[in-house]
C-alpha cells in the first residue's frame, strides 16, 4: 500500500482555483520533492495533504485512510521556524512537547528527545531557549521535533528558504542522513530546482497556478550524495535542465 495517495485534488479560494487537479502517490521510504514556480499553489497543496485545509475536490489518503483533519502520524516542518517553536520552552521542551499526545512514558519521551537532538547535532543545546540559537539551529530543532514524533510521513514546506546558503547545504545533508537512519518517508516542497534534484528520489514538477503535475522525474543519482560532486554530474545537470524547461514552459 502507498504511504500517500493524492487523487484529483483541487483547492479554490473564494471560487478561484489555486490547485487544479493533482494526483500522485508516495511509496513508503521515498523522498519526493514537489517543485514549481512562485505562487503556483505549492503551500496550498501541502496544507491540503496535511489536513490543515479541506480540499475543494479530490481526496488525500495516508496509508489507505482518508485524510479529514490533521492525521496523528504526520509531522510538518514549516519555513518559518521562529513562529513554529515555543519561545518559553527549552530546546528539549520543544522537541518533547508533541510527544505528550503519543501516550509514551517519561523515559521513552526523554530517550526520543535525546536521540532526535543527537541526530541534528544539538545535544549540547538541549537546555537553551530558541532565542539563544541561530536561525539554522532553530530549524534543526523543528526537524528534531518532527523526527522525535516518528511520523509515518514528514511534510516539509520550503524548510530551508529562510537560512543562508551554507546552512541550507548543511540542512539538506542533514535531511538525507536522518532520513536514511530513520527510514522516514518525506514529501518536501521547494521552489529551488537544484535542491529538489539533490534531495529527491523523485521530483514532481508543478505548472503555473492553478497547479497540476506536468512532469514526474525519477532521480537516478547514487547515494550518499555530495554537495560538490553530485551537483557536478551529467545526470544532475540533465535533470535540472529538464525541470527548468518544464517550469518555464
Ligand atoms: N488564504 C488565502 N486566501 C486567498 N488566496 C490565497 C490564500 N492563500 C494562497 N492564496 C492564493 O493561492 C495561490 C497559490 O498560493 P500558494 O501560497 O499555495 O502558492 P506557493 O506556490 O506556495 O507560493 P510561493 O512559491 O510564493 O510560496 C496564490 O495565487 C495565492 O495568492
Amino acid at each position: 500500500m502507498s504511504m500517500l495517495e493524492v487523487a484529483g485534488l483541487g483547492h479554490a479560494y473564494g471560487g478561484v482555483d489555486a490547485v487544479s487537479d493533482v494526483s500522485f502517490v508516495v511509496e513508503p521510504g521515498e523522498l519526493v520533492c514537489i517543485v514549481g514556480p512562485s505562487g503556483c499553489g505549492k503551500s496550498t497543496l501541502l496544507r491540503c495533504i496535511a489536513g490543515l485545509l479541506p480540499p475543494t475536490r479530490g481526496t488525500v489518503s495516508l496509508h489507505g485512510d482518508r485524510v479529514v483533519g490533521v492525521p496523528s502520524d504526520l509531522a510538518v516542518v514549516f519555513q518559518d521556524y521562529s513562529r513554529s517553536l515555543l519561545p518559553w520552552r527549552t530546546v528539549a521542551g520543544n522537541v518533547e512537547f508533541p510527544l505528550r499526545d503519543r501516550g509514551l512514558s517519561t523515559v521513552e519521551r526523554r530517550s526520543r528527545v535525546e536521540e532526535a537532538l543527537s541526530w541534528v547535532g544539538l545535544s549540547e543545546a538541549a537546555g537553551k531557549h530558541p532565542f539563544e540559537l541561530s536561525g539554522g539551529m532553530q530549524q534543526r530543532v523543528s526537524i528534531a521535533r518532527a523526527l522525535a514524533y516518528r511520523p509515518a510521513l514528514m511534510l516539509m514546506d520550503e524548510p530551508f528558504a529562510s537560512v543562508d546558503a551554507q546552512t541550507r547545504a548543511d540542512l539538506e545533508d542533514l535531511v538525507l542522513t536522518v532520513r536514511a537512519s530513520a527510514g522516514m518517508t518525506v514529501l518536501l516542497v521547494t521552489h529551488d530546482i537544484d535542491e529538489s534534484v539533490y534531495l529527491a528520489d523523485r521530483v514532481l514538477v508543478l505548472s503555473q497556478s492553478p497547479a497540476t503535475v506536468v512532469e514526474t522525474l525519477k532521480v537516478d543519482l547514487s547515494s550518499p550524495r555530495d554537495q560538490i560532486t553530485t551537483r557536478g554530474t551529467d545526470t544532475f545537470v540533465r535533470l535540472r535542465t529538464e525541470i527548468a524547461r518544464q517550469i518555464r514552459r
